[in-house]
């Protein structure tokens, strides 16, 4: 079993004028890596940053930090080298987003970013199934992508369980809604990236958080490597 538990909290739903600082502040919590939202207005109906802001955001925080950048844009293949450039680690781009993922798994890695696929709810899960082979992690969204603080679509469980059965050495990653609450159903399904914003960086308290969600998913995973 290769993977592990990892918390990226989501910094949407921080203080956007303070970013950098928000950024040590969650790494400084206990953080994994750092879940970073671009959407474009158009694939989503939100605007938030691009590129540029990635870059500021590299030189201010360091090498360390591991980027996934969460593409929730309408041409990811245009934004792949900028991305990189600017310091982003992985690349996560929606499959309702393209016409050829193939081609662009292969330009992100030529890139040298790591690979995410991301699908929103009403996208089944045997459509990126024909993908999990190439990518590194396979993201799959808990609300409608756009904005932060909704609801958690508890019925996309199922995606993630098909998924760890059919591919137990992959990355799978859950966006939306989770915290404290919903942490049971995702460890239990197999996620083993936690995608968390507004239950971490909303809370007075984010070590605790970040430490109680990473604990949830530990379990699980020692769990399921137990009962093979
Ligand atoms: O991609 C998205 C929303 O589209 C997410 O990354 C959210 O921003 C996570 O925030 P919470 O739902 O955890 O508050
Ligand atoms: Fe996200």
């Amino acid at each position: 079993m290769a993977y592990s538990a990892k918390i990226g909290p989501s910094i949407l739903s921080s203080d956007l004028s303070c970013l950098g600082s928000e950024c040590v502040r969650m790494m400084e919590c206990g953080a994994d890596y750092l879940h970073l939202d671009v959407m474009d207005g158009h694939f989503v109906p939100n605007i938030t940053f691009g590129h540029p802001m990635v870059e500021c955001l590299r030189k201010s925080v360091g090498q360390d930090p591991f980027f996934d950048m969460h593409m929730m844009v309408s041409r990811p293949e245009q934004w792949v080298k900028p991305m990189a450039a600017a310091g982003a680690n992985q690349y996560t781009f929606h499959l309702e987003a393209t016409t050829n993922p193939g081609n662009l798994i292969k330009e992100i890695r030529e890139s040298g970013m790591k690979v995410g696929l991301a699908i929103k709810p009403g996208t089944t899960v045997e459509e990126l199934a024909p993908w999990a082979n190439q990518i590194d992690m396979a993201l799959v969204m808990t609300v409608e992508p756009g904005f932060g603080g909704q609801k958690f679509m508890e019925d996309m469980m199922p995606k993630v369980s098909w998924l760890r059965s059919q591919f137990p050495s992959l990355d799978i990653e859950v966006d939306g809604g989770v915290g404290p609450d919903s942490i049971h159903k995702c460890a239990e399904a197999g996620a083993n990236m936690i995608v968390s914003g507004s239950a971490v960086i909303g809370s007075d308290d984010p070590r605790s958080v970040i430490a109680l969600l990473r604990t949830v998913v530990a379990e699980a995973i020692q769990k399921r490597s137990l009962d093979r």
